[in-house]
């Protein structure tokens, strides 16, 4: 065989080669979900909202459906804007659609080990199982006092504190559940560590815009630069934020370790895992896992319940109706039990109504394709980012009828109400799914019953007697807040205010 035929062999094999790979490309391409045009290389970088990314994307998949495909430098994101899409993936695919992307930004912030970030696999399993064995449903009993302990208190908070520190003693009903939790401590005065500490976590963890969504965490060279320069401004937020964030993993451990050791320990997360701790284990699974809880557990509860708050100023009908509700059920000579919650079918609509009407976390948290896999003829990439847009779930008008309004009766049963199903997407889905959403529902369900049973909600008023209408949006970070939750607590009648007087401890 001469010279030239193995140089015309050799140019024809890569030219089949070169013709084999565009159309698997084109193919491949042809196959991905649709989503909006993007720019060469950078993709959709330029068009990515800055703010209410969830709302933004809901609007685009009336165009291009509930799968949607975005591209930014390369990295592929699938929004999932309906639930049956999310039920498919995350809950029916869970083994391929229960990774996590690396987040360089809380990584820097300090956050590590912590479950909701963690890549599946091993570590993640025993995260997870440390989790959910001390939430569990079972032990939701032995959490009843203490969360109906911090509802009363907040009460006497409220009608006793000015206004504008209606945010901070809501925060501290949040955070009282979970210290004592975690760390069987109660907490008893302003200058309590952990409040500060939950202050300064729940600022970095507003302030961080979507989660996974940082500049740094598309570059984590920016980690380098400083933070004046283009893309690195995060960096400002680390160093802000950092040395609490690592804080919150040593102070519980350190704390309930020399409880142990005098014998004066109460009850915990810590306490428990520290006595079945076996000689030589890692007690940095337990730090992290500690300070995982508090931080997930938190924001959340209190961001939620603001949510409420700010929907009864709005709506005076609803609280008047709720109170009606209660009034019948419980009477006015005793605060609401967790027993009475099957015979106050309109509270529960109300709490379901305040997770669907604002989730504070809107995008949940990002989980990520570990394999190729095709959904309704549609090739979800290995490697892409998968988004659940709890917000577009929550309007979707198939689903709920005038979404965008505040209407509990829709979650009553027909014919009463319209028998809208209830709204679990809040806490996510799948093998991700939130650990502590039992705790949170019962937490939620005691501090909404025992407001609307003493309390009246209504407008702030400014000094000009102009009565103020909140705004009723939230910030864009991990764990999203209200932005606004100027209102007035006062008590209903003089029997409420002594009913709270007489129980707050
Ligand atoms: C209103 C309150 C809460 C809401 C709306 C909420 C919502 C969520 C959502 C949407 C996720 C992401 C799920 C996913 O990736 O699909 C999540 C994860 C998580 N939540 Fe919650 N949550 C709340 C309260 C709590 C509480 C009280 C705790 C703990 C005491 C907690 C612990 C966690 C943890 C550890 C994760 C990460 C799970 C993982 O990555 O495997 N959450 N939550």
């Amino acid at each position: 065989m001469g010279m030239a035929v193995v140089l015309y062999s050799s140019v024809a094999f890569a030219a089949a080669l070169i013709i084999v790979g565009l159309a698997q490309h084109k193919r491949r391409t042809s196959m991905l979900p649709p989503g909006p045009p993007g720019d060469p290389l950078i993709g959709n970088l330029l068009r990515m909202p800055s703010k209410d990314s969830a709302l933004v994307f809901h609007e685009w998949s009336k165009t291009y459906g509930p799968v949607m495909l975005l591209k930014v430098l390369g990295r592929p994101m699938i929004i999932l804007d309906s639930y049956q899409a999310a039920v498919d993936l995350l809950d029916k695919k869970g083994l391929i659609y229960s990774d996590r992307p690396k987040f360089t930004l809380y990584e820097l912030l300090g956050w590590d080990p912590t479950l909701t970030f963690l890549q599946y696999g091993e570590k993640f399993n025993k995260h997870r199982q440390m989790h959910q064995s001390y939430l569990s449903r079972s032990r939701l009993e032995d959490f009843k006092s203490i969360q109906t302990q911090e509802a009363r208190t907040l009460l006497r908070h409220l009608i006793q504190c000015p206004p504008d520190k209606y945010e901070t003693f809501v925060s501290r009903f949040a955070t009282g559940i979970i210290t004592q939790i975690v760390a069987g401590h109660r907490i008893t005065s302003e200058d309590d560590p952990y409040l500060r500490m939950s202050d300064i976590v729940s600022k970095a963890m507003s302030n961080t815009g979507p989660p996974g969504g940082s500049p740094i965490d598309f570059f984590p060279l920016l980690q380098h630069f400083p933070a004046w320069f283009p893309g690195a401004s995060h960096i400002g937020v680390v160093k802000a934020y950092r040395t609490t964030v690592r804080e919150l993993h040593e102070h519980p451990v350190r704390v309930v370790k020399t409880q142990q050791e005098h014998g004066e320990a109460l009850p915990s997360f810590v306490l428990d895992r520290l006595e079945q701790m076996e000689d030589g284990e890692d007690v940095e699974d337990l730090k992290g896992s500690a300070a995982t809880m508090f931080a997930a557990g938190e924001t959340t509860t209190w961001s939620t319940l603001t949510v409420f708050i700010i929907a009864m100023v709005l709506h005076p009908e609803i609280q008047a109706k709720a109170q009606k509700e209660i009034d019948f059920i419980v009477g006015d000579l005793r605060l609401p039990e967790f027993g009475d919650r099957g015979d106050l079918p309109f509270v529960e609509a109300i709490l379901q109504e305040t997770l669907r009407s604002n989730p504070v976390l809107p995008l949940g948290v990002p989980h990520r394709a570990t394999e190729n896999d095709v959904y309704n003829g549609m090739l979800i990439p290995k490697g892409a980012l998968i988004f659940a847009n709890i917000k577009g779930m929550a309007l979707d008008e198939s689903v709920y009828s005038n979404p965008l309004s505040f209407q509990p009766e829709r979650f009553l049963a027909k014919p009463g109400g319209a028998g809208e199903p209830h709204f679990n997407q809040a806490f996510g889905f799948g093998r991700r799914i939130c650990t502590g959403q039992y705790v949170a529902d019962n937490s939620l369900w005691i501090a909404i019953a025992s407001i609307l049973a003493t309390c009246k909600i209504t407008n702030a008023v400014d000094e000009s007697g102009e009565i103020i209408v909140p705004d009723n949006t939230l910030t864009d970070g991990l764990v999203s807040h209200p932005n606004d939750m100027r209102c007035t607590i006062v008590p209903r009648s003089r029997g409420a205010k002594a009913l709270i007087l007489e129980a707050a401890v």
